[in-house]
């Protein structure tokens, strides 16, 4: 696939297919985009047959239009339960990229440029501009633009306003957070410690536990080998918890709440232990522990601060650059490794944000 365009005699060619068109007098832009499409609903854990990856002939942009080329791509625990809510079969994988815009007839979006985009698993796009924010004017030339999908994006935005809007944390508290070492969770912990809060977090390997010791989380433990959840929470925090970040549902969320302090708060940012279930979970169910810890619980979307995006995202790129956040990413090189790298995050492979390079 060629990255830039270049030029055949009078025609000069754009992206991955290049056929014979030796007649033409006039510049064409021919740009075939690969594409990965919901073959079915995913029943399940998602297989490969699922998926199928095509091929499709964009036109040239018309006035307002961009060209866009995917320079990385995120795989992200959403895209399971949305497919379902949000997608048809035959529809392309939605999704958010970091891309290049390498032909542009709208003036907000210069050629050259790299925007956000909610362009779906695609190599190419043409956009109006609609779900296009261009990476922050003053990105530095030596932090990858793939953060722009991780910590200094959507995953870290979603650990900011967890933890300042749905929890407000105060210094001195404990924390808890789950699914630690991954795009959310790792941001979490350390934003929690930047606060002057003690952070417990759990993870699902000893790399992974390894991982959130050198980011500074006070407890860490994997969840997959401790014998008792609630022996490790507790151990982790004998007094409780005041607040609660939970990316995880089922099982871990019922013994997490027992150990609550009375009134402590909980954001509930995700389930992912659940987003591959055939039938629904059953209990135990946390009633109890709600009513007689009288908690106070609150689920959200990242997407309800979007006003204040802008001004978020320069405050963890200024962590960033002051080497107070770390965002370390999993990348999987490949447009065609898409499936692979979005299966291994649902497992797990993940540490840090789960990211595809084209
Ligand atoms: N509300 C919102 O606006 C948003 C919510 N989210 C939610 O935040 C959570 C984390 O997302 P993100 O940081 O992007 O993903 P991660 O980078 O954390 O990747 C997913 C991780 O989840 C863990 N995991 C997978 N299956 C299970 C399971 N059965 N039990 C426990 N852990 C599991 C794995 O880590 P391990 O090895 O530790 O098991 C895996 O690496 C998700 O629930 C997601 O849906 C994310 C963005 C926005
Ligand atoms: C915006 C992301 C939502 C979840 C649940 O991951």
């Amino acid at each position: 696939m060629s990255e830039r365009p270049h030029s055949t005699g009078h025609c000069h060619w754009r992206g991955v297919a290049r056929t014979n068109h030796s007649n033409c007098l006039e510049r064409i832009t021919m740009v075939q985009a690969k594409t990965w499409i919901l073959k079915q609903h995913f029943e399940g854990f998602p297989k490969d047959s699922d998926l199928e990856l095509k091929l499709e002939q964009l036109p040239e942009p018309k006035d307002g239009e961009v060209l866009l080329e995917a320079v990385f791509l995120s795989v992200d625990p959403y895209m399971r339960p949305y497919s379902r809510v949000r997608m048809q079969p035959g529809d392309v994988m939605i999704g958010t990229q970091v891309a290049k815009v390498i032909q542009s007839k709208n003036p907000a979006f210069p050629e050259g440029s790299h925007v956000v985009g909610q362009c779906g698993w695609r190599t190419h796009t043409i956009s109006d501009g609609t779900g296009l924010t261009q990476v922050l004017s003053d990105w530095p030339q030596d932090v990858p633009l793939s953060l722009a999908l991780g910590g200094i994006g959507m995953p870290g935005l979603t650990a900011l306003y967890g933890l300042e809007e749905v929890l407000a944390i105060k210094p001195g508290e404990t924390v808890l957070v789950n699914a630690a070492a991954g795009a959310v969770g790792s941001v979490v912990g350390q934003i929690a410690k930047l606060k002057g809060c003690k952070v417990v977090g759990s993870a699902g390997s000893d790399a992974k536990v390894a991982f959130l010791k050198e980011l500074g989380f006070d407890y860490v433990f994997n969840y997959k080998t401790v014998p008792s959840l609630e022996k490790a929470l507790k151990e982790a925090s004998p007094e409780g918890y005041e607040c609660y970040f939970e990316n995880v549902g089922g099982q871990f969320f019922t013994v997490a709440l027992s150990q609550m302090k009375q009134r402590g708060r909980i954001a509930v940012c995700g389930g992912i232990s659940l987003y591959n279930d055939k039938e629904p979970q059953t209990g135990p169910f946390p009633h109890l522990h709600v009513i007689f810890k009288e908690l106070r619980m609150e689920g959200f979307l990242v997407w309800r601060w979007q006003h204040k995006n802008e001004e978020s995202l320069r405050r963890l790129l200024t962590w960033l650059k002051e080497g107070k956040l770390q965002c370390k990413e999993h990348v999987t090189v490949g447009f065609e490794n898409m499936p692979a790298a979005f299966k291994g995050m649902l497992q797990g492979e993940n540490t840090g944000k789960a990211i595809v390079k084209v």
